[in-house]
């Protein structure tokens, strides 16, 4: 029930998820069991390694992830752990961005911007506008982007077609979303640029907080 690589490439990419899945929990961002993180094989990027469902996050090691579909987040081994159960919201994002890699968290700021926004039955948008950290997102236009926050359906297959659905719309949009009363989403072309843009997500929605912005919130 341990992931047990056969290449390199594969034991490299399976220490740096479980390393860096260490440092999130470390800093409070995947509290107890909660966050997952997934990162396509640089030799394979139709497979992608995703951290096991349910284990302690501040405990993982490289052996606690799953190898699967990058774009039907199917297990594609025999025997393996049980994928995270968010592994199709990671599948929905590389079926349609061509991310190499996406990390979910429960970091505390944009966790409370998304519990905020909240979300009834449809996707909702956040502005976000005039910080200069923007500019870490990587944006056609930095200036300002609107923060697509999913309602948290129990059904997860719900969220991921509903992200899916959405990013396919809206191209241009941020590498990041939220999910209301829950946390947060980043993906990118690595796990460093996906890591640096869930920072300035984080970031971003703590300068909300502290600056007590009122949320500029959009409905369709
Ligand atoms: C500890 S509750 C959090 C979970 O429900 C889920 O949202 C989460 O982030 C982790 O799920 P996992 O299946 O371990 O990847
Ligand atoms: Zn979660």
């Amino acid at each position: 029930m341990s992931y047990a690589p056969s290449t390199a490439v594969g034991k490299q990419s399976a220490q740096q998820l479980a390393d860096l899945t260490r440092t999130l929990y470390d800093r409070g961002w995947m509290p107890g069991t909660s966050g997952n993180v997934s990162l396509r094989l640089p030799d394979d990027p139709d497979r992608a390694l995703i951290t096991a469902s349910g284990r302690d996050k501040g405990e993982l090691t490289s052996r606690d992830v799953v190898e699967v579909d990058a774009r039907t987040g199917r297990a594609t081994l025999p025997g393996q752990a049980r994928p995270s159960a968010e592994t199709s919201i990671h599948a929905a994002v590389y079926r349609v961005t061509g991310a190499r890699a996406v990390i979910h968290a429960h970091s505390p700021y944009a966790t409370v911007i998304a519990h905020r926004v909240g979300a009834e039955e449809s996707v909702a948008s956040l502005r976000v506008e005039r910080f200069e950290l923007l500019k870490g997102l990587g944006l056609d236009d930095p200036a300002a982007t609107d923060l697509p926050v999913f309602p948290n359906w129990p059904q997860v297959d719900r969220i991921s077609e509903d992200v899916a659905a959405h990013l396919a719309a809206r191209g241009d949009g941020p590498p990041g979303l939220l999910l209301a009363d829950h946390g947060v989403t980043a993906w990118g072309d690595s796990l460093d640029q996906a890591k640096n843009r869930l920072e300035c997500l984080e970031s971003l929605c703590q300068l909300l907080v502290l600056a007590q912005s009122e949320l500029r919130v959009s409905r369709t």
